[in-house]
């Protein structure tokens, strides 16, 4: 087994899904480093989510490697897996559970040692003890993101993906959410790849932007390096000439 320690928490090589007649990912490699939080951006369509998914194990890909710290997704799924989660708000929580039952539901499933020590933490992390015996269902929007963000760490995971995680919040509910998954990245060993249409949280939070379009990633760098260097005034000026006309960056 590969010593782990010194891997990146995610190496993906030359991927590709393709469906019938649609290339969805086409041949895509980039890493994601320990402490690292890495954004995926690309217009709607670009392959984000099918990378997410693949990356996550539920869709096979066509081609090409996925290895989580150094263990490789298709040989060893479990063991590359159980340190990695997810959150996304097309994947809300059972919503007819209460926020308690929510996280040991799911503690079950990861099998978290002392799942009861690890929710209550997770609780007052998330400021969510007033929610404990609340049905997740009921919840706004942002307080059932942090229920969601609580799921997400109870396997303490080393590899964390969000799919649009501050989508539908308020300014000030996003921004504290994307101060507690800096505070993830910062704290631990572990990495975030985070994809979001918000061209200024990005540049709030993110180390390292990658720009995919109709499956491929056609630039890579610092979110607040990037439009200098492509002679752009802001990120979201380099998305949009990104996303319509990929062929105009040149050889910049
Ligand atoms: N099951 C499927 N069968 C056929 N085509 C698919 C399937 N899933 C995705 N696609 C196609 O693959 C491409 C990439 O889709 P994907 O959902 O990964 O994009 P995305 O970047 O996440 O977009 P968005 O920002 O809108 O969420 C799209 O053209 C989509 O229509």
């Amino acid at each position: 087994m590969p010593d782990s320690s010194s891997s990146p928490v995610l190496a993906v090589r030359e991927l590709c899904k393709t469906y019938a007649g649609t290339v969805a990912v086409d041949g895509i490699s980039f890493e994601v480093g320990r402490n690292e939080i890495v954004g995926l951006l690309g217009p709607n369509g670009a392959g984000k989510t099918t990378t997410i998914n693949m990356v996550l194990g539920v869709l096979e890909p066509t081609s090409g490697s996925i290895h989580i710290q150094g263990v490789d997704l298709e040989k060893h799924r479990s063991q590359a897996l159980e340190r990695t989660n997810f959150a996304a708000v097309y994947a809300p929580l059972p919503g007819n559970l209460t926020v308690v039952q929510n996280l040991r539901y799911f503690g079950l499933i990861y099998g978290v040692k002392h799942v009861s020590e690890r929710i209550e933490t997770l609780l007052n992390e998330f400021d969510l003890v007033r929610f404990r015996d609340t049905k997740s269902g009921v919840l706004s929007s942002g307080e059932q993101t942090r229920v969601a963000l609580a799921k997400a760490m109870l396997n303490q995971p080393q590899l964390l993906l969000l799919d649009e995680p501050t989508a539908s919040l308020d300014p000030a509910t996003a921004k504290d959410i994307r101060a507690r998954i800096r505070d993830f990245a910062a704290q631990g060993t572990g990495g975030v790849l985070w994809t979001s249409h918000n061209m200024y949280e990005v540049e709030e939070v993110c180390d390292r932007v990658l720009f995919m379009s109709r499956g491929k990633v056609l630039l890579q760098g610092d979110p607040r390096k990037l439009p200098q260097e492509h002679g752009k005034a802001t990120l979201e000026e380099l998305f949009i000439t990104v996303a319509r006309e990929p062929l105009a960056l040149g050889n910049h």
